[in-house]
């Protein structure tokens, strides 16, 4: 097996950053999924970032010894650097210097699986490396995604050329992700016209929203082929995924799996992440799933909302889902239930098949609560509305009589009013 990647962790702890010890932790969590080995950590109460090396000379010194103390390859930083930063601290420290966003990076590179995510991944990184150049950090460039752009020592030109290289690059990407973009909304288009309503989790990264997919899926048994990623990994979910979702009582709606949220993600990937997370806008039902049984499921809550809110998405309802109740002890639950009594919520483990159904129930109540029941008398000529009514609405009685097709259905209310509302073949109850 190959050596992992020893890595030490350093942080600026600036006053009243009270959320710094968990991003500390997140850090140690990205580290991870990226395969590192963390030796160490190096933390400083920072009054202001030093422009030239990050920390002050005489913590950066410190930060030097402890490295070759651990026998350290690579140095992390919790946010990211200038690159004036990175070249300094390489040339100083003598070892490979990354920060957070490259770490983020890192792994949606590894976990990008459509075409658009891949292509956004790489133009993120692209527009990260760009004023970093010259440096010999700027990517950990284990993916083989920035190969051959690093130029330790070259010359000007061939520097300038490279620029130029990555520059049209991004121009193209640009180009063809705005078409890819252009196709998607044409398949929205789509399921707009049909109606079916759709419901997205959301949440932070790790929170259990594969795990809550999966678990529904397999207990539905829909075709077990196309399962979601789940591992306890972070952002193991790169782009967002959607599933047809059919009830025992027929009921048919979307699902989708999106992306984690994350505090303090690199300005490069809001910008390029942001177009996965658009399925969000569309939703008729947010379904925001929490891990209690993380110590800052508080906070966690508060990204997401704030990133929901930058969305656009806080007119969606929201259907709470505290996950991972099997991870609490009694007393913590019910104090935790205490606290959410007002919300629109569900306590359960992604796990429990039972809870599952639960969630199941209650999602599907608060998609279909404003249903029009709807008989419908039909000659054969239309008969081509018995599939459309199987496919988009709850068909509950369907009688093929000598001349007429009778029909009865549970449908959406704008499903209702586009196609039957003034129809000829309405039945009035
Ligand atoms: N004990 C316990 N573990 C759970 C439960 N739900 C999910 N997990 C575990 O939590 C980890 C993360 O679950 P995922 O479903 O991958 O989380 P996610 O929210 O999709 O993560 P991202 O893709 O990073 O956004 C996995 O190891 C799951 O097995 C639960 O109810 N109980």
């Amino acid at each position: 097996m190959m050596e992992k990647e020893r890595v030490l962790l350093a942080g600026g702890k600036r006053k009243g950053d009270e959320g710094f010890d968990s991003s500390m932790e997140e850090l140690r969590e990205l580290a991870f999924a990226c395969d590192m080995e963390v030796v160490g950590e190096i933390i400083q109460n920072l009054e202001k970032i030093h422009v030239d090396l990050f920390f002050g000379k005489g913590k950066t010194e410190e930060l030097k010894e402890r490295m070759e103390e651990l026998q350290a390859d690579t140095v992390i930083f919790n946010e990211e650097l200038t690159p004036s930063q990175t070249r300094n601290l390489e040339r100083f420290l003598e070892c490979r210097v990354a920060d957070r966003s490259i770490l983020i990076m890192d792994i949606f590179a590894r976990r990008a699986k459509t075409k658009e995510a891949q292509m956004q991944v790489e133009m993120a990184r692209l527009k990260y490396m760009l004023p970093r150049l010259s440096g010999l950090g700027g990517s950990l460039n284990r993916q083989g995604g920035g190969a051959g752009l690093h130029n330790k020592g070259a010359g000007e030109t061939k520097l300038e050329l490279d620029r130029r290289k990555i520059e049209e690059r991004i121009a193209r990407l640009e180009r063809e992700l705005a078409e890819l973009v252009e196709r998607r909304q044409n398949q929205r288009q789509k399921r707009e016209k049909n109606e079916i309503p759709l419901a997205a989790l959301v949440g932070y990264t790790n929170a259990g929203k594969s795990t809550v997919m999966n678990s529904m899926l397999k207990l539905l048994k829909t075709s077990t082929d196309k399962m979601v990623l789940e591992k306890d990994m972070l952002f193991a979910t790169l782009e967002t995924s959607v599933r047809k979702i059919t009830t025992k009582e027929n009921r048919t709606f979307l699902l989708t799996d999106t992306v984690g949220f994350i505090s303090r993600l690199p300005h490069h990937l809001i910008k390029a992440f942001r177009s996965t997370l658009e399925e969000v806008l569309m939703a008729d039902l947010l379904v925001q799933v929490v891990d209690v049984s993380d110590k800052n499921y508080e906070k966690q809550m508060t990204v997401t909302a704030e990133t929901l809110k930058e969305l656009g998405a806080e007119s969606i309802s929201v259907l709470y889902v505290f996950n991972k109740t099997d991870k609490l002890t009694p007393e913590e639950l019910e104090s935790i239930r205490e606290k959410k009594a007002d919300l629109n919520c569900l306590f359960l483990s992604a796990k429990d098949e039972g809870d599952i159904g639960k969630l199941t129930q209650q999602i599907t109540e608060s998609l279909f609560d404003e249903d029009v029941s709807l008989k419908l008398c039909l000659p054969y000529t239309e008969s081509k509305w018995v599939p459309f009514l199987q496919e988009n609405a709850t068909v509950t009685e369907l009688n093929y009589g000598e001349e007429k097709i009778e029909v009865t259905a549970l449908c959406r209310k704008g499903l209702f009013e586009k196609y039957f509302k003034n129809s000829d073949f309405q039945v009035m109850n």
